[in-house]
């Protein structure tokens, strides 16, 4: 080594988080080694995609201008295997920020989120994509030789590490441009310094990537069986056409899936694909794919999220998140459109109407792909729903135009056979909907539970009329930009004076009812007077059979759930207060009514209101006053 290489020698630690990854991922994986050679040649592709972008304004960068390519060999004897591409490769600087740390958001929440359960951990690897470092899992000893394209031929950079707790960085000479990594095996991972194994990796893994893989040709045997000397030869092992130009018929499944976790960067297989291409006024391929798995930053709208972006087959940009709408995050894949220019940016992306268009035809096709998916596979719906339900249940609220269609993907929670978890859609209620019934009931609440147990279902049970229940955060939201399907309304059953329309009592039956409440006049001004201001009115209940008493809110009051929400980020809430409704049939209200004592009655009636709030799962505005109150009663039952 010469006195300059040795000044330019140094060593660094790693990052405390990728010094864990590192650790857990050799553990978790272990069980799946030949996926290092995925992820090695899916970087390397990659490596070539950016090249080719960057060449575009730049043509120097290409230098010898040889075509893009990976070669994977081996040396048997050394035990190494050496993946190396002509892609843009890395400078100094890049390889400190690539190759030791993990430069990705969320990480030390990822890391916390491991269980320590092998099994569940490998798939929480998997998602969060482990690249790189996953060469570890077979090596002892991993060298990064790396040159940036355009850069002087001794300012290649040599990175090796032994995969514990630090690197060290050496300057280097290198004649071609790109990236050659020697994985020096471990001696129980012998296996891949081996041509047939490596062969049948590449074959499983990268036969959809789209520049040539070379392998080195197997020897010619002399008439002994004996290999001949000669100079070694390279041959591509895969087709090295962009898959999304190929026409559907040519992709088998295993082609398109393993091509979902070369753009995914996921370890499970995608539930469902559609792709697409597109000709006439606007000419785009795209490649649309639904993960099983939400990845580890769902719920960062900020995360990565997007479509891959090519024009006419060159790679433009990753996470071309202005294809399709925020509430569909979830899907990855490709767009190749033959529209845009090649030196499009973010900026002018937005502002591309071609781009709008493709990004309505995108949505709809996304949409039918549920819809599909929907209909042919209730099961595999059912785990998409699990994962990613939440999300598709912002779409009414932000696209107004595809609201029915993404009505008609939605799953509820129902009082029909006392389904539990979300399996029914509005679809399946509208059939079994009565014939003289006008809307769609539901009600939200704190939880499934809460749901299940509200006395407002009361009236709705008695009359077996089917009440979807919804829990999730969202849905106080998502209901209030969804007012109808299939023409018919969508009703909260804890709003406004309840109406069951034509599922109603009989004429006579209603005459009674108004002769009764006319009777209890007098109560509900007394309670209303006791109450003062913490509710906004009293009045006979129509929807109880058993309870005494249940809240109403307002028809255009702010829902309980989404007030609490609001409050917990701390926004401005409007006051809003309850109505309080009686049920004029139970035998405590007529007791009530007959309460002379006015101490007495006022604190059953704070009972009643207070008991029916915490119904609703709200908190007690005063929860020592409902205390002191229920323990003087109790005292007098003792007696
Ligand atoms: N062969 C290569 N040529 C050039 N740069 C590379 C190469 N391999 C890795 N890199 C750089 O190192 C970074 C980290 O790679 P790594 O595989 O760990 O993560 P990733 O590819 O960004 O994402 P994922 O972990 O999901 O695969 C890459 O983003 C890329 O910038």
């Amino acid at each position: 080594m010469t006195a300059e290489t040795d000044l330019q020698q140094e060593t660094r630690g790693f990052e405390t988080e990728a010094k864990q990854l590192l650790k857990l991922m050799i553990h978790s994986l272990y069980s799946n080694k030949e996926v290092f050679l995925r992820e090695l040649i899916s970087n390397a592709s990659d490596a070539a995609d950016k090249l080719r972008f960057e060449a575009l304004s730049n043509a120097d960068l290409l230098e010898d201008g040889s075509e893009p390519k990976v070669i994977v060999d081996f040396d048997k004897d050394a035990g190494t295997v050496i993946i190396s591409d002509n892609g843009i490769g890395m400078s100094r600087d890049d390889v400190i920020s690539n190759l030791g740390t993990i430069a990705r958001s969320g990480t030390a929440q990822f890391l916390e989120s491991l269980s320590g359960d092998q099994k569940k951990d490998s798939q929480l690897i998997g998602q969060f994509g482990v690249g790189f470092y996953s060469a570890f899992i077979v090596a002892d000893k991993v060298e990064v030789l790396t040159r940036k394209a355009g850069s002087n031929t001794n300012e290649a950079t040599l990175w090796t590490s032994t995969g514990e707790s630090d690197y060290t960085l050496a300057t280097s000479e290198k004649a071609e441009r790109g990236t050659t990594i020697t994985l020096h095996l471990r001696e129980d991972c012998n296996e891949f310094a081996d041509g047939f194994r490596l062969k049948q990796i590449v074959k499983k893994y990268a036969d959809h990537i789209a520049i040539p893989v070379l392998m080195p040709k197997a020897p010619e045997l002399d008439e002994e069986g004996n290999e001949k000397e000669a100079e070694k030869e390279f041959e591509p092992v895969n087709d090295a056409k962009a898959l999304w130009t190929r026409p559907r018929t040519d992709v088998s499944e295993e082609e398109y899936q393993e091509f979902y976790k070369h753009i995914a960067h996921d370890f499970e297989k995608p539930l469902s694909w559609s792709h697409n291409k597109v000709e006439g006024k606007l000419e785009y391929t795209s490649l649309l794919y639904l993960p099983a798995k939400a990845p580890y930053d769902l719920w960062n709208r900020d995360g990565a999220r997007g479509l891959k972006l090519y024009v006419q087959r060159v790679f433009i940009m990753d996470q071309a998140e202005q294809f399709l709408p925020l509430y569909l995050r979830f899907i990855k894949g490709v767009v190749d459109s033959n529209d845009i220019s090649l030196n499009v940016s973010r900026e002018i992306l937005q502002k591309d109407p071609a781009v709008d268009s493709m990004r309505s035809a995108l949505t709809k096709r996304a949409l039918d792909m549920l819809s599909k998916l929907k209909s042919k596979d209730a099961e595999a719906y059912a785990g998409f729903w699990k994962e990613f339900g939440q999300v598709l249940k912002e779409g009414p609220g932000e696209d107004f135009s595809n609201r029915e269609a993404i009505a008609k993907l939605l799953m509820f929670n129902s009082t029909h056979a006392d389904s539990t978890g979300q399996d029914q859609s509005l679809e399946d209620y509208v059939t079994r909907m009565k014939p003289e019934q006008e809307k769609i009931y539901y009600l939200v609440a704190e939880s499934e539970k809460a749901a299940k147990n509200s006395p407002h279902l009361e009236i709705f049970r008695k009359k077996g009329i089917e009440v979807l229940l919804l829990s999730d955060r969202i849905d106080d939201w998502l209901m209030s930009h969804l007012h109808e399907f299939d023409g018919k309304s969508l009703q909260d059953i804890t709003r406004g004076e309840l109406d069951l329309g034509k599922l109603d009592d009989t004429e006579e039956d209603k005459a009674e009812q108004e002769e009764r409440e006319k009777a209890l006049q007098p109560l509900l001004e007394r309670v209303s007077k006791s109450l003062g201001d913490r509710i906004k009115e009293t009045r006979i209940s129509h929807r109880l059979t058993d309870s005494p008493a249940c809240l109403a809110l307002s028809e255009d009051d702010m829902g309980a759930q989404m007030r609490r929400i609001m409050e917990a980020s701390g926004q401005p809430v409007p006051e809003t207060k309850p109505v309080f409704e009686l049920n004029g049939e139970h035998p405590l209200i007529e007791k009530l009514d007959k309460e002379a004592d006015e101490e007495r009655f006022d604190d059953l009636i704070s009972l009643l209101f207070d008991q029916a709030s915490l119904a609703d799962g709200n908190e007690l505005e005063d929860p020592a006053r409902f205390s002191r109150q229920l323990n003087k009663l109790l005292l007098e039952l003792a007696q």
